[in-house]
């Protein structure tokens, strides 16, 4: 079209030149049809980039609850409306915890397990605009605490379960079921989230595992190669997103989350009843009571209240890091495996494969404790000396640090230490494989985005047709041949100008 304009323009100047000796306006009549041609060709570049310009974005939401063992948070996810498809497009909006306890703990009332959501939700409603509202998908999934309680007791378990469903129910979203994921859907979901974020299911290769630590669980997820995976059925996944085919393998340790892990760490330790316990994964000069029952009442607990036992004992720190892992080493079993090769308690595990992306409690823990990018060795040595610091000194440094998060570190860095290195073999040469994230991208890693990805078809199986060039590279071949073009016009009315005035002269 623009060639066309070219042609028309140069048609008209050779026939001006003809008309020139009998015209005494040809000069104006010149400049006319080059400013014309300039207007143009400017209207045609500036139409064509408009019509190709990307529409103004209309963005769509998701909420997920995560109903963990500790607490429940709820994510609000958003993503522009035309762009669903692609590849790191879904964005975490905001997040809220609910105040109080995990909702497993609400099995006494199980009405306040609902109500306790309310904040949240009122804040939820805030954050997505009104006319969204009906067409936001809403889902509720609950991992460990209520895989626990379901054990214990299903009775409860489902009532927990109904009085959410109420309250969910009676919000304006599109409410999609509250349920107890599975182990291995966590360790996927959080896997599809990591590599998701971090733009690396497009590509096909190179691919991170996920480490994530709660507090009644704990997952490990890593793809493999096709054969490593048949050993187990249990824990394979398999995923086909984007054009490539995944094999992950997955497990879940119920009772390996940091809490009921030092559950069995109490249990183990006060299998005499004695009534003080003298615990070197505490810092010396910590102590409180603690009752039996906190401790034995949990299903990870498989041993009975020791008979000579009273109600309660009395927990004291020693503070000994060696001492510690050796606690931490007695809640392991490393024998008994019948596949190839194993990580603990009989569980099947293949080599470890490529980088890992650590979250949840294993950033907390990890983070507080400084031990997010230095060697094992040296990470060691930190952990030794933050157990061997009197409790009165740890208080003093940590005065804002809530009192019982601030008492477990010692033990939960140890458990972590112990974890990666004894029970999933990392090494100090494989060490530097994990890091330590608790965001990517400004969303943070956990399985609720990989969950409502899954959920609403958000990744293909097959990878999208894409246009030939992005849209920043059509404008800028658009503007260059225009430009092109431009300068081919203005050199050849030049030189037909050129032609037009020797001619005359020679007449
Ligand atoms: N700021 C925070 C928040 C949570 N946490 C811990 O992170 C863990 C989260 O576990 P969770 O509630 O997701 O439990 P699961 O159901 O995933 O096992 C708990 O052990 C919390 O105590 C922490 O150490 N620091
Ligand atoms: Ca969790």
């Amino acid at each position: 079209m623009c060639g066309g304009c070219v042609v028309g323009a140069i048609y008209c100047i050779t026939v001006l030149c003809k008309m020139k000796e009998k015209n005494p306006w040809h000069k104006a009549v010149v400049i006319f049809i080059a400013v014309l041609g300039i207007i143009a060709i400017v209207a045609l570049v500036t139409t064509a980039v408009l019509q190709n310009k990307p529409l103004q974005q209309k963005f769509k939401y998701g909420i997920v609850l995560d109903a963990g063992s500790s607490h429940t948070a709820v994510y609000i996810y958003e993503w522009p409306a035309e762009k669903e498809n692609d590849t790191g497009r879904v964005k975490q909006k905001h997040f809220c915890q609910v105040k109080g306890p995990g909702i497993s703990s609400y099995s006494l009332s199980p009405e306040q397990a609902g109500h306790s959501l309310r904040l949240c939700i009122q804040e939820a409603v805030l954050n997505v605009p009104r006319r969204r509202h009906h067409e936001t998908p809403l889902y509720l999934g609950a991992t460990a605490g209520m895989r626990l309680l379901r054990m214990e007791n299903q009775s409860l378990c489902d009532q927990v379960l109904g009085s959410v469903e109420k309250v969910l129910q009676s919000t304006p979203f599109d409410y999609q079921g509250a349920r107890i994921i599975s182990g291995q859907e966590e360790g996927a979901f959080g896997w599809v989230t990591v590599n998701y974020l971090s733009d690396r299911l497009k590509q096909g290769s190179g691919t991170t595992g996920a480490l994530d630590l709660g507090g009644a669980s704990t997952q490990i997820t890593f793809a493999t190669n096709q054969d490593e995976t048949g050993e187990s059925a249990e824990n394979t996944v398999t995923f086909r997103l984007y054009g490539n085919d995944y094999f992950l393998y997955t497990h879940s340790f119920l009772c390996y989350g940091k809490d009921q892990v030092l559950k069995l760490a109490l249990a183990q330790q006060t299998q005499a009843g004695a009534s003080t316990l003298l615990d070197p994964c505490f810092n010396q000069g910590y102590s409180t009571n603690l009752s039996y029952s906190s401790v034995y009442s949990s299903p990870c607990i498989t041993t009975q209240k020791p008979l000579a036992a009273g109600e309660g004992f009395t927990h004291r720190g020693t503070g000994n890091a060696l001492q510690c892992q050796e606690v931490v080493r007695r809640i392991f079993n490393f024998s008994g495996c019948t596949f190839s090769h194993c990580s603990f308690n009989g569980v099947y595990q293949p080599p470890l494969q490529g980088q890992f992306g650590a979250f949840s409690a294993y950033y907390f823990v990890m983070n507080f404790l400084n031990l997010t990018s230095d060697t094992l060795e040296n990470n060691m040595e930190k952990m030794a000396r933050y157990c061997s610091t009197p409790w009165t000194q740890i208080k003093q440094q940590f005065p804002n640090v809530k009192e019982k998060y601030l008492a477990e570190y010692c033990f939960s860095g140890t458990y972590i230490l112990f974890l990666l290195t004894h029970g999933y073999n990392f090494t100090s040469d494989t060490w530097s494989n994990i890091k330590f994230i608790k965001k990517i991208s400004g969303s943070d890693a956990g399985w609720t985005l990989g969950y409502m990805l899954n959920l609403t078809n958000m990744i293909p199986a097959e990878a999208p047709d894409t246009p030939p060039l992005p849209h920043a590279g059509y404008v800028t071949l658009l503007l260059f041949t225009s430009l092109l073009l431009f300068l081919i016009l203005l050199c050849s009315l030049r030189s037909l100008w050129v032609r037009c005035t020797s001619q005359r002269q020679i007449i």
